[in-house]
């Protein structure tokens, strides 16, 4: 038997963790999270939590959608530029009067876009199409009934379903709610998530780099990736290779955090800080049939916070939440949209991937053409690569070579 390193091994090599196995373990991990009321300001990217029933209608009433006037229809019967209908006009109506007098055949009400329709008027004549007079007007075309008038309920009925539980609230549903006067609606929590970055070649940047040191960055992009999802990131970076020291960093966050997820020292090496503190407090260590993000563990920490442990190198932990960690999060704060939008593309050129394994590679599709192009070698270290790509490709587990004009499957990043 010869296993992913082209070892050979007798009959007790662990197989493989399949990607779904893997993907349903950490969904099961992830409780739904609370629900409280929040002001519109503060709900941007949440999830509703309830279904929204309209409490008015919209339009509240009949109102004009032009400026112009409003009159009855058969007024302006054959109204023409050459032959023009000439009309008294008795009133001025703003948005926002209510007091105006039912309009008398014959007659026009001034009325300006959003204002209240008088009674006795079916119609409105934009401005432009009259002369604009003020105390008489002459109106140069005629108008079907109901023209340019916005009917009470027309948008939405009293009553109706407008937004369901499980929306991501995003400007428009946000502005359907305040126009609805709603001024506070349900949501889920979002996720608080512990990002905590083990390693000790790794330093800050904006300091000097000395020799055998790298500037740490899963950290950061991490906690982008857990906001972009929609929830909340603390950071804590540069904690010391020393299990004694990874606890005693864990201590004051774990009753304000759902989930922990580290990156770093969880492979196969003498100094795995990770691995070594994480062992034995209810996390489990695997190997995840899929390149890059093969080390995976998660669990619960000493039977509460959820834990999820990220391969160090920086595509292996990003391809990892994104795989992992992203639908998850997205789930457990109540969002019915969890995964990001696929497609099928063509790709540009050939490509191999390993058997056994599902591979993700990093690339940016055209939607012009429907055509996807690499961006970088499978390496895990490959960040620029990464940073190139709008989208992931998808190599199944048995698929070794894909020839230049293979549909593959990709899934939008942005
Ligand atoms: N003998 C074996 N070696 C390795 C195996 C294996 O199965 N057997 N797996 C390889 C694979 S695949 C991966 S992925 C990595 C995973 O290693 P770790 O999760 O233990 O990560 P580290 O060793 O701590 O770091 C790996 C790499 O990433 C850099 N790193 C780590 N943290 C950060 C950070 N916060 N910011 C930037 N860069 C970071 C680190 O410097 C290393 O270069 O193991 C392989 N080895
Ligand atoms: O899984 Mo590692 O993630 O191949 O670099």
């Amino acid at each position: 038997m010869t296993d992913d390193l082209g070892v050979s091994h007798g009959t007790g090599t662990p197989a493989l963790t399949a990607v779904a196995d893997h993907q349903s373990k950490i969904a099961a991990l992830l409780a739904p999270t609370p629900v409280a009321a929040k002001p519109l300001a503060d709900c941007l990217g949440l999830a509703l939590a309830a279904d929204l029933a309209a409490p008015i209608s919209l339009p509240p009433f009949d109102n004009s959608a032009m400026d112009g006037y409003a009159i009855r229809s058969v007024d302006l019967a054959g109204a023409t530029p050459e032959q023009p209908v000439r009309l008294p006009v008795h009133e001025d109506i703003p948005a926002g009067r209510v007091d105006a007098p039912p309009l008398q055949p014959g007659t026009a009400h001034r009325i300006m876009t959003g204002a209240q329709m008088p009674p006795g008027a079916d119609a409105v004549i934009p401005v432009e199409r009259t002369d604009g007079g003020i105390e008489q007007v002459r109106a140069f075309a005629s108008v079907q009934p109901g023209a340019h008038v916005r009917r009470a309920g027309e948008d939405v009925s009293v009553g109706a379903t407008v937004l369901t539980a499980g929306t991501t609230l995003a400007p428009a549903q946000l502005g359907v709610a305040a126009a609805l006067g709603v001024s506070e609606l349900p949501v889920h929590r979002p996720v608080r998530v512990l990002l905590l970055s083990t390693g000790s070649e790794l330093v800050a940047p904006g300091t000097e780099l000395q020799p055998g040191q790298i500037y740490e960055s899963n950290g950061l992009m991490l906690a982008a990736a857990v906001r972009e999802a929609g929830g909340e990131a603390t950071l804590l970076r540069f904690v010391p290779d020393d299990v004694d020291a990874f606890h005693a960093a864990l201590a004051p966050h774990l009753a304000t955090t759902d989930l922990l997820i580290t990156s770093g020292g969880v492979s196969a090496g003498a100094y795995e800080v990770v691995k070594d503190a994480l062992t034995g407090t209810g996390v489990e260590f695997t190997k995840v049939a899929m390149q890059p993000g093969m080390p995976q563990g998660c669990g619960r920490y000493r039977g509460g916070v959820a834990v999820v442990t990220l391969p160090g190198n920086p595509v292996s932990a990003m391809v990892s939440f994104e795989v992992f960690v992203r639908p998850a999060l997205r789930a457990a704060a109540g969002h019915h949209v969890t995964r990001r939008p696929a497609r099928q593309a063509t790709l540009v050129e050939p490509l191999s991937a390993p058997a056994g394994k599902r591979q993700y590679r990093r690339g940016r599709f055209d939607p012009a053409t429907g055509t996807v192009t690499l961006q970088g070698a499978p390496g895990s270290h490959l960040l620029a690569g990464l940073a190139k790509a709008n989208c992931l490709l998808e190599v199944p587990e048995d698929v070794t070579e894909l020839a230049a004009e293979s549909t593959v499957d990709v899934t939008l990043l942005d």
